[in-house]
């Protein structure tokens, strides 16, 4: 091969299935085109409410086909990209760029200071050269248990990096290890690293159950006198603490080896100044440390993430550093991946299809959005620079500056770049840094990258690069996903909708991909016209779908059997089962009808000027008999909340109407011709609604249903069905 060829770092290959989808796809198209001539030709001209009912349901169907439509824009191509870290370490050797690594955290008590310590340790612990990583908290807790647990890691990683290095030993949070390595790769090491690890796994669960720090832990660092004050969570000055400076030559580990640097920071908060969230501290991040280390490449993980694969930043710098295709790309996101979920996932929250399938489709049409964990920047990009065509990274250049302060200098100068009002009409929030007002930061700020001009790229390598906690109860589940579609519905209200916004800045397709996810929240009206009105109809004798003798059926049959089908296969072909399938299906439908639906509602309050914007953080621990269920895959849900008023009021009603139809069809066995896909309907609504009534009616334990829920719920069922009969 001739010296000067160019050798990819990464390759681009097109995912399989391309034919199978776009026939299937082509076939649904087909069948919906029967079911709209159906819905026109037949639309009935006399009675009334027969006539409005068609009209709702035919809304309802248009809405779904375009739905659809859109979905299927996204995957009609769709890529995945192979990265060779072999040639990146082969050509750079060890002019490899610096990396900054922020991680987030917001409240001690519902994200435990341990966990979050063992996802420092996971990404202090990256296969990569330790002068050039640096690490950063940041705590919006203000928490000293945080801190606490932060001077603990940084003890650590003095025996835990070499120990990882040593033996190259996965998963790099020292808790996964412990829990899922199988032998010990050495057993006198292991059993002292493992020890240590327990012995300081014990000292901060003893202080943040004491919900304080005793005085003579107090005295080992200098930085708990930040404390001293008396500081609360939502009014305290900035605190900025250079844990290991890795510039020191003493900051060694056990064998002699550099450190990463290690710093831990809770920006000034003050009652008066709004914070933006997560937002708001990454932007912080962002500028601290652009002070004290400056890595041209930014890594963001929330604290529950840990990294699951130490070779991740050499995955991500491959596609960065790539001759031909890097320089244009701005972030490169991986997948988000949960370690705890049971192999039927009760709550859908693995995203299977839409990590493995739905992604590659954004990809392919111009990037995947940041789902603000497990991403890679370009700090530049982040920054607010625009994508021009001559833009080439020279990375040596970008090596050779030096920070010359001193970390207690550091400490002092960088403070005010994390007060309150720093930001005070400059860029920040708005041209620069991540993007302010939306519960999704992650979603706009990926998305006004990408109208800069810049690509993105998705990387799934095979040994999955980061794992977080999913939500253990319906009800996080629930709220998470509000908070997601409510900062999507809100997104594409606003000036950033990607149709507008993307206008000659990205492609259509991506304009569209954005979409689906941009109008989660919008599904609710249609999918509860469905849930509620077809049922009632049975109740009071209204015909809203073809006879099944007639062929009309067949088109109506179709699209439901095939989408259904095919998303089953793809399931299980992205490595699911089919009651995890049949979990999954229960939860779109639960979030459609109450995340969704909430979500819509109070985006509209936003928009009238009601409410306030919020961000609920997920709780990332539970009881233990909450989390024994989960283990056994018992739905929670235990506490009185309108959205199980909702879940359970809607399961009721298709309980009775099915109740009423089957009663119908045995005193009179014709009916079955005329209401046959209703009934099914029907049927299938209660059959997904079974773990439900199991809450309502038969559960025993802490997780069912709250009585007054159950009463609530069946006394408007029943006033709905009286008032549909009479
Ligand atoms: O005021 C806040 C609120 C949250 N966080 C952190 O943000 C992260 C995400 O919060 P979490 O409650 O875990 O939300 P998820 O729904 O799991 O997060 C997903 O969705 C969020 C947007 O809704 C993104 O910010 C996250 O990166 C993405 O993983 C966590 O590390 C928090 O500590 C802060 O730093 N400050
Ligand atoms: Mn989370």
């Amino acid at each position: 091969m001739p010296k000067n060829e160019y050798v990819p770092l990464f390759e681009t290959r097109q995912v399989k299935g391309r034919i199978l989808f776009r026939s299937v796809a082509a076939s649904i198209f087909l069948a919906i085109c029967f079911v709209f001539i159906y819905r026109v030709k037949f639309l009935p001209a006399e009675v009334r409410a027969e006539r409005l009912s068609w009209i709702g349901l035919f809304l309802s169907e248009i809405w779904f086909s375009f739905y659809w439509f859109l979905t299927a824009v996204c995957r009609w191509n769709s890529v995945h990209r192979l990265p060779y870290i072999h040639r990146l370490s082969q050509r750079f050797g060890k002019e490899l760029p610096g990396v900054d690594v922020f991680v987030c955290t917001a409240d001690a008590s519902i994200e435990p200071p341990c966990m979050v310590v063992n996802t420092v340790l996971s990404v202090m612990a990256y296969d990569y050269p330790p002068q050039k990583l640096s690490i950063y908290l940041s705590d919006d807790g203000g928490s000293e248990l945080t801190f606490y647990a932060m001077v603990e890691a940084a003890e650590l990683s003095k025996t835990w990096l070499p120990f990882c290095n040593k033996f190259k030993v996965e998963p790099r949070s020292p808790e996964a290890y412990f829990r899922t390595a199988s032998e010990p790769v050495d057993v006198k090491e292991w059993g002292l690293v493992k020890k240590q690890y327990e012995d300081m796994r014990m000292r901060i669960e003893a202080t943040t159950k004491m919900n304080r720090i005793p005085d003579h832990i107090r005295k080992q660092h200098k930085g708990f006198r930040e404390w001293d004050l008396g500081s609360s969570k939502h009014d305290h000055q900035t605190i900025l603490q250079i844990l290991i400076d890795g510039r020191d030559s003493n900051a060694v580990d056990v064998e002699g080896n550099p450190l990463p640097t290690l710093v831990y920071l809770a920006r000034e908060k003050r009652p008066q100044y709004d914070h933006h969230f997560k937002a708001g501290a990454m932007n912080v991040l962002i500028r601290v440390s652009s002070k004290i280390s400056n890595g041209p490449i930014i890594l963001n993980v929330d604290c529950d993430m840990y990294s699951n694969n130490s070779e991740s930043i050499k995955y991500a710098l491959c596609i960065f550093m790539d001759e031909e295709k890097g320089d244009e790309v701005a972030f490169v996101q991986f997948p988000q991946n949960f370690d705890n979920l049971t192999r039927n996932d009760s709550y859908g929250s693995s995203f299977r299809v839409a990590q493995k399938l739905e992604f590659q489709g954004l990809d392919a049409n111009g990037g995947p959005c940041y789902i603000g964990t497990g991403c890679f920047h370009r700090r530049e990009a982040l920054c607010g620079k625009k994508y021009d065509r001559n833009y080439k990274v020279d990375w040596k250049k970008l090596n050779h500056i030096k920070v010359e302060e001193s970390a207690g200098l550091l400490e002092e100068t960088c403070k005010v770049l994390a007060s309150c009002s720093f930001e005070h009409e400059t860029a920040w929030g708005k041209e620069m840094g991540l993007v302010y007002g939306f519960p999704v930061e992650d979603v706009v700020t990926g998305l006004s990258i990408q109208c800069r001009g810049w690509k993105s790229m998705y990387l799934d390598p095979e040994r999955i690069g980061f794992l977080g906690v999913a939500p253990i109860t319906l009800l996080q589940s629930l709220v998470q996903h509000k908070r997601w579609s409510e900062g999507h519905l809100q997104i594409f209200l606003s000036k950033y909708c990607s149709l507008l916004y993307g206008y000659k800045k990205i492609p259509l397709k991506l304009r569209l991909a954005y979409c689906p996810y941009n109008l989660w929240a919008a599904n609710c009206l249609a999918t509860l016209y469905y849930v509620v009105v077809p049922c009632l109809c049975l109740l009071k004798g209204i015909s809203l779908f073809p006879r099944i003798s007639r062929l009309w059926a067949l088109p109506f049959a179709y699209v439901a059997f095939s989408h259904r089908a095919y998303s089953l296969g793809e399931f299980v072909w992205c490595g699911g089962t089919f009651r995890g399938w049949c979990n999954d299906q229960r939860m779109s439908l639960f979030k459609r009808t109450t995340s969704y639906f909430f979500a819509f509602c109070e985006t509209i309050f936003k928009l009238l000027g009601y409410s306030q914007p919020a961000f609920v953080v997920t709780a990332k621990i539970a009881d233990e008999d909450i989390s024994e269920r989960y283990h056994r895959e018992l739905i929670e849900f235990g506490a009185a909340s309108p959205k199980f008023d909702i879940l359970a009021t809607l399961a009721a009603l298709n309980l009775f109407g099915s109740f009423g139809a089957i009663k119908n069809v045995i005193l009179d066995s014709k009916i079955i011709d005329q209401f046959g896909l209703q009934i099914l309907l029907c049927l299938v609504l209660v059959t997904i609604n079974l773990p439900v009534y199991q809450a309502l009616f038969f559960r025993e334990d802490n997780g069912k249903m709250p009585t007054s829920v159950t009463y609530k719920s069946i006394i408007l069922a029943l006033l709905a069905c009286t008032v549909a009969m009479y």
